[in-house]
């Protein structure tokens, strides 16, 4: 089967950058956008304005504001709309779509009223529809100037994974595959928390050591809590999980980390929003975690202390006292059991 035509929904600034590298990779690319006056923007301008600044969109990606002419004649269905978004996105496009068009997400996020994954989501509304997610350390910026970048692409089925592996792969864009929907999706959605702790960290004025107690910790619980969703825990060790851990929780082009740096630098979040301007998806979904840690009796002391501070208001420097002030713990304390081991 010929997959070289993709349709991308969502022109922010991830669905732009996978845009590109599609078209390099040869792929006839369709990018749907809602506004048009973004629509007439990147036609008058040939760039995607604050989304993408500074990188020319090819002529060659066609441009599209009608979803249902935008999804029609392709193979791939690439997902890249905020996390809350997606349903309504779904929902439109169900009656329109084919049996064998693959949806591949990209989006990192837990829907917020169901508490569900996008996989789950899919699985509600097009139940038989062919699905894989894309996750990994990848930001928008760095993959639209073609910086060498590793990602993961996750299906149930092999083939789809694989197909999709193909679709993708460049010579700067290295995909691999794993079996872990769950894993993957979920790595990519709670790192988000994280780094918007260690952009707390930042703001607050501390220093490398508390990023990388913050990331070490931090998978901990992501581990913990995928463990008990079902996931497999050695996806966390991977690209989706300490990989994308890792450079959201250091670099300047994350939008998480960034409105972290903003909150522990004392503004609001409405400001804070406001000035980053993009989708930050950490804040929806500290807030899914909380609660799913709460349901499965997992301990996310640092989930919870990011909640306190984004929900209740609570001072992100009583966030720090009460994180370190826990009482004392062994590293392993899920591992080892201490009443049973001799040491
Ligand atoms: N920016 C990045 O480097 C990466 C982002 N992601 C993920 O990709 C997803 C999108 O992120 P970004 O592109 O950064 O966000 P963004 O804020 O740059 O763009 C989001 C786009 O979605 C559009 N949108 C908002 N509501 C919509 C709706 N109801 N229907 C249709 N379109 C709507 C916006 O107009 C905008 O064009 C997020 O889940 C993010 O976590 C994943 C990897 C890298
Ligand atoms: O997921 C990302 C990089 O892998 C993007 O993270 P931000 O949304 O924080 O920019």
């Amino acid at each position: 089967m010929d997959y070289s035509s993709v349709v991308v929904l969502g022109a922010g600034s991830w669905g732009t950058a996978l845009g590109l590298v599609l078209t390099s990779n040869g792929h006839s690319v369709k990018l749907w956008m809602r506004r048009k006056e973004q629509y007439d923007l990147i036609i008058k301008t040939g760039k995607n304005g604050k989304y993408l600044p500074g990188i020319e969109i090819p002529k060659d990606i066609q441009l599209y504001t009608d979803i249902i002419d935008a999804i029609k004649d392709t193979k791939i269905i690439l997902l890249t709309v905020p996390t809350q978004k997606i349903r309504e996105v779904i929902k439109t496009i169900k009656p329109f779509i084919k049996p064998d068009q693959i949806i591949v997400n990209a989006a990192k996020g837990i829907e917020q009223k169901s508490q569900l994954r996008i996989s789950q989501i899919m699985q509600e509304e097009l139940p038989s529809q062919p699905y894989a997610v894309l996750s990994g350390p990848s930001h928008a910026e760095e993959v639209a100037r073609n910086m060498p970048t590793t990602v993961v692409v996750a299906s149930e089925k092999r083939e789809i994974a694989e197909t999709i592996q193909d679709v993708f792969m460049t010579s700067t864009f290295r995909v691999y595959t794993n079996p872990d929907v769950a894993g993957v999706e979920l790595g990519g959605a709670l790192k988000n928390v994280i780094a918007f702790g260690a952009g707390i960290a930042d703001g607050l004025g501390f220093g490398d050591n508390a990023r990388a107690a913050l990331m070490t910790r931090g998978i901990r619980e992501i581990a913990r809590l995928g463990k008990a969703m079902g996931a497999d825990i050695a996806t966390f060790a991977g690209l989706s999980g300490i990989g994308d851990l890792i450079v959201t929780c250091t670099s300047m082009h994350s939008r998480n980390r960034r409105a972290g740096i903003l909150i522990g630098k004392g503004k609001n979040l409405e400001e804070t929003l406001k000035e980053i301007g993009m989708v930050v998806e950490g804040i929806t979904t500290t807030n899914v975690a909380y609660e799913l840690a709460i349901k499965h009796g997992i301990e996310m002391p640092i989930t919870e202390e990011i909640y306190k501070v984004i929900y209740e208001g609570r001072d992100p420097k009583d966030a720090v006292t009460n994180l370190m002030s826990r009482s004392r713990k062994h590293e392993m304390e899920e591992i080892v059991d201490m009443n049973n081991v001799e040491w």
